[in-house]
């Protein structure tokens, strides 16, 4: 059994005291007293222990808790030289501790978004433009930024050379350079630049490693400050590992790409400069270059065959190896890792290696069996085990796989054309009183009208003689063939989906107003979280909803420009799967951060779906449903005695009836899985 917390007991035993309990109170502090030694005594045995297992490896010599002290005396010289050496050129070093939501601006350019503004007002034309240029290239989604830097180009007085950026980092000038001399097979004028890209991309890297070792980002938990030393330096000291290690992609990572970076950055240089190096016949610098692009990938075929190219086109007796600093790079962040994976294996750290290049015999047996299984995992829930379809007609027509994720799919044939055009013709007559989203009208673009219907707000309508009985039904019934197949494709142990809210969306392009436009209709987000492109995380806290579980839209119309919904990973940016609207195809998927998406902008139409949000937690399941049930199933009684008396009156003056199954309504059903739902309906009536 485990050990009772000292304290509790402690209470426990005054408790016990002022209540009298003579016999308690003797238990419960004899049983603190205890506890309290048995800790003491499990920290100093361990420390007995550990210092002993560190003494067998260190060897003869000075003993380990000696050489600790010599460790020790190192920090904290090289602590007093840190912040003498800091107060010396800036002052105390608290006076510049910031958050990290200030640093973030600053990373964002920010600041430059204001600066433009100031000159601006002060006339001072040529460096606003510099301004607002240098905030766009970080920020190429600013439509308002767009418009400003399209003005400053009209304006006769500002000179094109004020269209630059003044954070411009000299590893992507020489690098882009590089890459379209390269692109172009005009390797002499590549080399050069691709050389200064690297020693640049280099020292980029040392500068930002540097910056890594700031203050301890804490985790607001009570725990951290109960952590013991050895604990807490390893715990501070791997953090500044981890970040030291993720600036190779900080360094890969464009302003403006946001967290994109380019694959393998340092790596691929060398495969760059081989080849560059051999095609201007330069072999000497060719199989150096070659040989340290295999200090990356020893294996690497394609490239060990080129090396034994360039050296038999080279002179005898050429002993070239790879470079230097490339060699001592590599060792350096090897030894890194080694460390990293041993916090990871023992101590509860998570790390994502920034590097595709890291052996794989480096990665402790335990972790990469960790990570295969969670891919396996991952695999595995793309495709569980599911019962028989809710509907015959409707078929997947996309699978996760085929989406480039997890937990998403396209289903087509939810509905028939005339339901479509029914459901759409509800949204068209609601168009002019229509809610929006949050009372607006553009909640998302400028450059399109956005119209959202409720369930009860359409049956409503009805009911006020403004819409028509059949469009709401078919609303209602369409809402209900999303949930079930949703419910079908994404089983969650005998959980049945509610819904938690059901609203029929048109996006309508504004004519004379799309020339140019870069904005979406709907911009990046994931629908039960907030996302967080920089740090690819998606915060489960409000103002999300963070009680939908999945999401769907039943797309009704492709008669429009735009307006495709597209899927990307957690950066917001890198695209995995895009979908084409059309009637009655049907795209669900969870609603996490696995599935941020937005909508392409809509540049000419109308686009019209009914958007769906279901929840595991009937407290959530949307109240509005029930008495839009209830109203409608009112109003079909009481039409249908209506018919009645009609159908009587007919008879009673000689007209035959219409036989059943004719007309629009029996149209609908002569297909099997409408027959069905309407089965469903009757069965929950
Ligand atoms: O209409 C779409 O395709 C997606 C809309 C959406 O993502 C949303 O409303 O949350
Ligand atoms: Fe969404």
């Amino acid at each position: 059994t485990l050990l009772q917390p000292f304290d509790r007991l402690y209470y426990s035993g005054l408790r016990a005291y002022f209540q009298k309990d003579w016999l308690a109170t003797e238990e419960y502090l004899l049983g603190a007293l205890q506890s309290r030694a048995r800790v003491r005594g499990a920290k100093v045995a361990c420390h007995a222990q550990c210092q002993a297992e560190e003494d067998q490896g260190a060897g003869e010599g000075v003993p380990s808790h000696l050489q600790e002290l010599g460790v020790f005396e190192r920090v904290l010289k090289r602590a007093e030289c840190q912040t003498y050496c800091l107060r010396q050129q800036v002052g105390p070093p608290s006076r510049h501790r910031t958050t990290q939501s200030v640093e973030d601006e600053f990373r964002r350019r920010e600041p430059y978004n204001y600066l433009q503004l100031a000159y601006f007002q002060q006339q001072k034309l040529n460096a606003a433009a510099s301004a607002a240029h240098t905030y766009f290239v970080a920020n190429p989604r600013h439509l308002q930024m767009k418009e400003d830097i399209t003005k400053y180009r009209k304006m006769a007085e500002v000179g094109e050379e004020s269209f630059r950026d003044l954070e411009a980092q000299p590893h992507w000038e020489a690098y882009d350079a590089a890459l379209s001399h390269y692109d172009a097979d005009q390797y002499q004028e590549a080399i050069p630049l691709l050389e200064a890209s690297l020693n640049e991309s280099f020292r980029a890297l040392e500068d930002c490693r540097v910056l890594c070792e700031g203050p301890y980002e804490e985790e607001e938990s009570e725990e951290e400050q109960h952590k013991e030393l050895y604990e807490a330096i390893a715990d501070h000291y791997v953090q500044v590992l981890k970040c030291k290690q993720r600036c190779v992609l900080d360094i890969a990572t464009k302003p403006g790409r946001r967290r994109y970076a380019i694959d393998d950055f340092l790596p691929s240089h060398f495969d760059m400069l081989h080849f560059a190096y051999a095609s201007v016949s330069d072999w000497q610098r060719a199989i150096e270059c070659a040989h340290t692009f295999l200090l990356f990938y020893p294996k690497n075929q394609t490239v060990t065959e080129k090396l034994r190219q360039y050296q038999s086109a080279a002179a005898e007796g050429l002993e070239l190896t790879a470079r230097e600093k490339v060699q001592l790079y590599i060792k350096r962040s090897l030894m890194e890792k080694t460390l990293i994976y041993y916090a990871v294996e023992n101590l509860e750290v998570a790390f994502d290696d920034p590097d595709p290049w890291t052996p794989e015999d480096l990665i402790p047996e335990g972790v990469r069996e960790r990570a295969r299984v969670n891919k396996k995992k991952a695999s595995d829930e793309d495709e569980p085990e599911r019962g028989p379809p809710p509907y015959d007609g409707p078929t997947v027509t996309q699978n996760a796989q085929q989406l480039n994720g997890s937990q998403r799919v396209v289903v087509d044939g939810l509905l028939t054309d005339d339901e479509c055009n029914s459901i759409i013709r509800l949204a068209r007559v609601a168009g002019g009183s229509g809610d929006g989203y949050r009372g607006r009208r553009s909640p998302h673009t400028p450059y399109e009208n956005f119209q959202g219907l409720t369930l009860l707000k359409a049956v409503k309508m009805v009911g006020e003689g403004l819409a028509n009985i059949d469009d709401a039904r078919h609303y209602l019934e369409a809402s209900e063939r999303s949930l079930k197949m949703t419910e079908w494709y994404f089983p969650t142990m005998d959980t049945p989906l509610h819904y938690s809210f059901t609203h029929l969306v048109c996006r309508t392009a504004i004519e004379g107003q799309q020339e140019g436009r870069i904005d979406l209709s709907h911009p990046v987000h994931a629908d039960n979280c907030i996302l967080d492109p920089e740090s690819r995380e998606c915060w489960k806290e409000p103002p999300a909803y963070t009680h939908r579980d999945y999401s769907a839209i039943l797309y009704l119309n492709d008669n429009f420009e735009g307006g495709d919904l597209f899927f990307t990973d957690m950066d917001a940016a890198t695209v995995t799967a895009q979908v084409r609207p059309q009637c009655g195809r049907l795209v669900a998927f969870s609603a996490g951060g696995e599935n941020a998406h937005g909508v392409r902008a809509v540049t000419r139409g109308q686009r019209c779906a009914i958007a769906l949000w279901f929840t595991l937690s009937p407290e959530y399941s949307e109240q509005e449903r029930t008495e839009a049930e209830e109203y409608l199933k009112q109003m079909e009684l009481s039409s249908a005695k209506t018919s009645q008396v009609e159908e009587n009156s007919r008879r009673e003056r000689g007209h035959s009836p219409e036989p059943p199954g004719t007309g629009e309504r029996g149209d609908h059903q002569a297909r099997t899985h409408k027959k069905k739902a309407s089965k469903n309906r009757r069965d929950e009536l």
